[in-house]
């Protein structure tokens, strides 16, 4: 695992394009700033191709889209297909709404994604698994996470990020799992959005997609822990507030300190 990605990431600090969704964009900004990379978003398709061209890193969420949103996602992703810049999709709630998983499945014929990241009930949907999800959350299944996520991989022809209170990261053939987090993350909204733009801003470092992967989500669980365990009875308002600081401020070195994988 090369947490050392973290200090390359804070002296590139690589500019992230976010096509993110209304609820949660400040945090995407906000989380991405503070790690030490350089957001930037747009709602303009005409500009598509210039905020892809000055970006190191797309990250598409697809988390709360109008139709005229979804031209603008389809735009930039095929101009990050064409540029060969990075590209990581979220896909949000794919699984508790069929016409999120339509949009989603038609979107991914018009360009290639290079990480997916998103929760069981949002990877099995993409995999044709059968799950129960839960609106944004997970819900529940109980099929194997680790055969989800790959056949996940293996149909996308991509890394693929299951996350939850155990992340598994995949390529359809390796599998490493990340057992760092806290369970304040999930009283968070926007916590799993944060976290793919994370992943984006690690592939503008690391041309290895699956090595960036698992990095952004040791960097991000390991994170959210530390500053869980240095407050006793932190709540949701807090969490987030703490996890902005730790986001800036936590080192490599107090990562590999606690960093649990496998
Ligand atoms: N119970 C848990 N214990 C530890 N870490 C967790 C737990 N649940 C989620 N996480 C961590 O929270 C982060 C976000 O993952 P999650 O799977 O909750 O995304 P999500 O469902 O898309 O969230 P959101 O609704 O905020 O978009 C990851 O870093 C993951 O490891
Ligand atoms: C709550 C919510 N609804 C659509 S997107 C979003 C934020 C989590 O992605
Ligand atoms: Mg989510």
């Amino acid at each position: 695992m090369k947490v050392d990605l973290l200090d390359t990431l804070r002296h590139q600090n690589p500019i992230v394009f976010n096509i993110s969704n209304f609820v949660t964009v400040q945090d995407v900004a906000n989380g991405l700033n503070a790690l030490g990379a350089s957001p930037i978003m747009s709602e303009e398709v005409a500009e598509a191709g210039e905020m892809v061209g000055l970006s190191s890193a797309v990250c598409l969420n697809l988390g709360a889209f109008t139709q005229t949103q979804v031209e603008q996602i389809r735009k930039v992703g095929e101009v990050a297909n064409q540029q060969h810049k990075p590209l990581v999709i979220d896909p949000v709630a794919v699984g508790a709404v069929a016409y999120r998983k339509m949009v989603a499945n038609n979107l991914l014929t018009h360009f290639h994604p290079d990480v997916i990241r998103g929760n069981a009930g949002e990877i099995a949907a993409l995999a044709d698994v059968d799950w129960q999800a839960k609106g944004i959350d997970a819900g529940e299944g109980t099929g194997d996470l680790v055969a989800i996520a790959q056949a996940c991989a293996q149909k996308l022809n991509c890394v693929v990020i299951l996350s939850g209170p155990t992340d598994v990261i995949t390529d359809g053939t390796r599998v490493v799992k990340v057992l760092n987090g806290t369970p304040l993350f999930q009283v968070h909204v926007g916590s799993g959005d944060m976290l793919s733009s994370i992943v984006a801003a690690f592939c503008a470092v690391e041309p290895d997609y699956f090595e960036a992967a698992q990095t952004a989500c040791l960097v991000f669980a390991a994170i959210g822990e530390r500053v869980a365990q240095a407050t006793p009875n932190l709540g949701a308002g807090s969490f987030s507030v703490q996890l902005m600081d730790g986001l800036q401020l936590t080192t490599t070195a107090q990562i590999n300190a606690i960093a649990a994988h496998q």
